[in-house]
């Protein structure tokens, strides 16, 4: 399903999602909207209409058909505006002023043939109004020439979502009602009004135009999901990097889903019939994640828990992992673990160092394959790969070596110098039965004892020389 919107206009991009025209009617001045809307602020659909010469062919309606073929890439197509129109008894048919400037632009031979000559040609008024042009034709002549227009929006469920640049907000209630009348099913229009930096990382929402009403009903790769989009994190960009997951996971496969939100990696995994533990803090997205489950009817596959997700971690996902560890075959399946929260995740990761003593692994199997985990993190600078990389490195206590990183994968770009990655890396038996601390401890013991052995031998040597 479309979700991210890319409009061309100068601060919002809109990626055409409907028919294709051969020619830009935006690059053809009469098929602009008046100049006058410039700056428009408050919207008035009125002073929109405006009559243009266009070209067309009148003819009767049982030539109508043979002739088509033969204009079909040259007809003027507008929104809401049927470039075959019924006159009188005849047919119209509206032509593009930008190819059509005379008879001659026509393919005359083959028209000829069909009986329609000069005669049927001709140039004629034609009304057009507000409801001829797309949001995105609309506000790129409304909004300032100059400057960057509105180049993007989200759409979830009703509600159009946007992040405006500070010279956009005059023009909020405008672009809100454009967006409204003209994008279909939608009901809402809202504004992104802080960044997110609450615990619970929903959007802190201004309402610009239509109903206060944010319990939608949406859909990520073909699975329905419903919730409160004033009260949760949902990102459409995201739908992607949720697929990319679920594409790695098969059926019996096992995902422990520390930051699960409403669900777009648990549900879709749960449907797929992995076995899932899934986890979020917020009690609203809880609430969510269960409704999603239920409506998606994969409540036997998927546990849910409302909880801190290092208490998660140290709690749900040892519990369940040890005795899969211990009673499973654990090369014949995959172990997930994914953790989105993107600019704190990282933080959790000591959260697996020395999670099992070595007696709880004692009796393991020897072809025991251990989780792999998915962080994401966020990166500024330079080198944003490499940030990423000694971010997790840190905060896990270890180097992800070629035994251990299974691959660092771009996101996205967050913002300008601010990327969003997935550092995936497998877990150890060592990472899992030793602490930060005590590997530290013990490295710095081998250190001191190679100092050690170094110096005996080195007081060894001075001894036969004397
Ligand atoms: C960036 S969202 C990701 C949600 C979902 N996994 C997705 O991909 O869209 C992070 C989620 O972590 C939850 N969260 C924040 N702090 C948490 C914590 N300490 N423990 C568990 N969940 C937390 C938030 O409520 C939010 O739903």
């Amino acid at each position: 399903m479309f979700m991210v919107a890319q409009l061309k206009v100068p601060g919002i991009t809109f990626i055409a999602t409907r028919l294709r025209h051969y020619f830009r009617n935006m690059e053809c001045q009469d098929l602009q909207p008046p100049s006058a809307v410039r700056g428009m602020q408050e919207l008035q659909r009125d002073r929109f209409r405006k009559s243009v010469q266009v070209p067309r062919l009148r003819l009767p309606e049982s030539q109508v058909q043979r002739v088509m073929p033969l204009v079909k890439k040259l007809l003027l197509k507008m929104e809401h505006l049927h470039p075959v129109r019924a006159v009188d008894q005849s047919r119209e048919i509206l032509l593009h002023p930008t190819p059509v400037k005379n008879w001659e632009s026509l393919p005359t031979e083959e028209l000829q043939k069909q009986e329609v000559t000069k005669e049927h040609f001709s140039f004629a008024e034609l009304e057009l109004g507000y409801e001829n042009w797309s949001a995105s034709e609309i506000l790129k002549s409304v909004l300032p020439a100059e400057e960057e227009g509105l180049t993007s929006y989200s759409r979830i469920g009703h509600i159009a979502h946007l992040n405006l640049r500070d010279h956009l907000l005059p023009y909020k209630q405008l672009i809100g009602q454009v967006l409204r009348d003209k994008l279909p099913n939608c009901r809402t229009v809202v504004n992104k009004a802080a960044s997110i930096d609450n615990t619970y990382r929903n959007f802190q929402l201004e309402l610009i135009c239509g109903e206060a009403e944010y319990q939608v009903v949406t859909k990520e790769n073909g699975v329905p999901f419903e919730f409160d989009f004033s009260k949760v994190y949902w990102n459409p960009r995201l739908s992607t990097e949720h697929e990319r997951i679920v594409k790695l996971l098969h059926s019996g496969d096992v995902l422990y889903d520390v930051f699960a939100g409403v669900g777009p990696f648990s549900v879709p995994a749960a449907k797929k019939r992995c076995h899932v533990l899934a986890n979020d803090l917020n009690p609203v997205s809880f609430h969510w994640l269960q409704h999603n489950a239920k409506r998606n009817k994969c409540l036997g596959q998927i546990k849910m828990f409302n909880k801190d997700g290092r208490q998660f971690i140290v709690e749900e996902l040892r519990e369940d992992l040890l005795k899969r560890l211990l009673t499973t075959d654990t090369s014949a399946y995959a172990i997930h673990v994914t953790m989105n929260l993107p600019a704190l995740a990282v933080e959790f990761l000591n959260a697996f160092r020395g999670l099992y003593k070595v007696e709880d692994l004692a009796e393991l199997p020897g072809n025991v394959v251990y989780p792999t985990v998915h962080v994401y993190s966020f990166a500024k600078g330079e080198n944003t790969k490499a940030l990423v990389q000694e971010l997790a490195e840190r905060h896990l206590g270890a180097t992800l070596d070629d035994s251990l990183l299974q691959g660092i994968s771009f996101v996205r770009n967050v913002a300008p110098n601010k990327d969003m990655y997935r550092v995936s890396f497998r877990l150890s038996h060592q990472l899992l039965t030793t602490t930060k601390e005590e590997q530290l401890t013990r490295k710095r013991g081998a250190q001191e004892e190679d100092q050690l052995e170094a110096d005996l031998q080195n007081s060894a040597s001075k001894v036969k020389c004397v």
